[in-house]
C-alpha cells in the first residue's frame, strides 16, 4: 500500500514525460527497443522482459517464455496468466529489482542510455501512462500528471549518479534479495569491461539456441489489454528487428521538489555494505570513488544516526541494516 504522501503532482510543461516509445524520450520506457541486456550470457531484448522474468525465479519455464518474447508488451503479456504465481515477497522487492534492471540497461548501453539520460538535465522525469499511478503518473484536465512515478524517480536517481559518481555505476552487483535467479542461476554480477567483451564475442541468436529459446510468435493485439493498440504496433514494429549487440551510436523541479543528493541515493548501498563493518579504504575500494568522498558520505550518515563509526581502527558499520530490505526510494526521496 502506497501512503499518499508518495503521490506526486508533475507540471507536464516542466517535465520530461514519454509514453510511446517513439516518442523523443521513449528510450527511457521499459518498453523501448535497441538496448539490448545480457544477464549470466543471457540475451534479453528489453529491460521489462528482465524485470518481468525476475518475478519467476522458481519457474525457469516461465522466465524462458518471457525472455523468448520479441516484443516487451508481449513479455509483459506472457507475464499475467502467471502472476498470482509471483515470488512472495514480490510487491517487496520490486522497486529494488526494478533499480537494478535500469542499472542493467544503463551499464550494457553505455553512450546511447546514458547520452538520453543526461539530456533530460535536471528535468523531473515522468512516465506518463493512461492508468498506471505507480511506476507512473497519469495525466488529468490540467495539463498536469498525478502519481507515485516510481520508473521516473528511478530514472532521475539514475540520472544523479551518472553525473555525480559515473564509476560507481560502472559494476552492477545484483541486488541483496534471496534467490534472484535466472534460468536456475544466480545472477551474476556485471562491469562495463565485460559487458563490451560480451558485446563483441556473443552473437544473439546463438545464444537463444544455447538455452533452448524459441521465438514465440508475437501475441495478438487482441490479447493485449492494457495498452492502447497504436502503442502495441509501435512496439512490434521496434522489436520485429532483433538489435544488434554493439554500442548503437547514435534541479529545478515542479512545485513539490525531490531531493537528488548523491549521498541520499549512495546512503542504501553503504548501509547495505556496511552491514559488517568496513574501513574507508575497503568502500572506497567497492564504490570506486575517492576515500574523501567516502568519508564525507561517512560523517553525513554517521550525523544521521545511520552510521556508526568505530576506532582503532577506525571502521564503520551500519546502525541498522536488514539485507533483505528493499532499497527505501520511497522513504529517501520523501524530504520535501
Ligand atoms: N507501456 C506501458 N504500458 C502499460 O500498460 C504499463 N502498465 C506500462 N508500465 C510499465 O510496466 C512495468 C511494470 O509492470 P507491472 O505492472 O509491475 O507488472 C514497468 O516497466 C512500467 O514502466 N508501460
Amino acid at each position: 500500500m502506497v501512503s499518499a504522501s508518495q503521490y506526486r503532482t508533475y507540471n507536464r510543461q516542466e517535465c520530461i514525460t514519454f509514453r510511446k516509445t517513439s516518442e523523443p524520450f521513449g528510450g527511457l520506457s521499459n518498453m523501448a527497443g535497441g538496448y539490448p541486456l545480457l544477464v549470466n550470457g543471457i540475451s534479453i531484448l528489453t529491460s521489462e522482459a528482465l524485470y518481468q522474468a525476475c518475478r519467476f525465479p522458481h519457474l525457469p519455464d516461465v522466465q524462458k517464455l518471457i525472455i523468448a518474447q520479441r516484443s516487451p508488451m508481449t513479455a509483459k503479456m506472457k507475464s499475467k496468466p502467471y502472476r498470482n504465481q509471483s515470488r512472495p515477497d514480490w510487491d517487496k522487492v520490486r522497486v529494488n529489482i526494478m533499480r537494478w534492471c535500469l542499472r542493467v540497461k544503463l551499464i550494457q548501453n553505455w553512450e546511447r542510455f546514458g547520452k538520453l539520460l543526461l539530456s533530460t538535465q535536471d528535468k523531473p522525469i515522468v512516465e506518463d501512462s493512461p492508468k498506471d499511478n505507480f511506476w507512473g503518473a497519469i495525466p488529468n484536465d490540467s495539463n498536469q500528471l498525478i502519481g507515485v512515478n516510481v520508473l521516473g524517480r528511478l530514472l532521475m536517481e539514475l540520472r544523479e549518479l551518472l553525473k555525480q559518481s559515473p564509476d560507481f555505476l560502472k559494476s552492477v552487483e545484483p541486488p541483496a534479495i534471496s534467490d534472484l535467479l535466472l534460468l536456475d542461476k544466480p545472477i551474476e554480477r556485471l562491469s562495463l569491461k565485460e559487458v563490451s567483451i560480451h558485446k563483441h564475442e556473443i552473437n544473439k541468436s546463438q545464444t537463444q539456441e544455447q538455452i533452448g529459446l524459441e521465438l514465440v510468435e508475437e501475441t495478438k493485439l487482441a490479447q493485449v489489454d492494457d495498452q492502447n493498440e497504436e502503442q502495441v504496433k509501435e512496439d512490434q514494429r521496434q522489436n520485429n528487428v532483433i538489435q544488434p549487440y554493439q554500442e548503437q551510436k547514435s534541479i529545478n523541479f515542479n512545485h513539490l521538489p525531490e531531493v537528488y543528493d548523491a549521498f541520499y541515493i549512495i546512503l542504501p548501498y553503504l548501509e547495505q555494505q556496511l552491514h559488517t563493518e568496513h574501513t574507508i579504504q575497503d568502500l572506497a575500494e567497492i564504490f570506486k570513488v575517492r576515500p574523501v568522498q567516502i568519508k564525507d558520505w561517512l560523517e553525513q550518515g554517521v550525523k544521521l544516526g545511520k552510521i556508526k563509526k568505530l576506532s582503532k581502527p577506525v571502521r564503520y558499520i551500519s546502525t541498522s541494516i536488514s539485507k533483505n530490505e528493499e532499497m527505501p526510494l520511497l522513504d529517501l526521496l520523501k524530504s520535501e
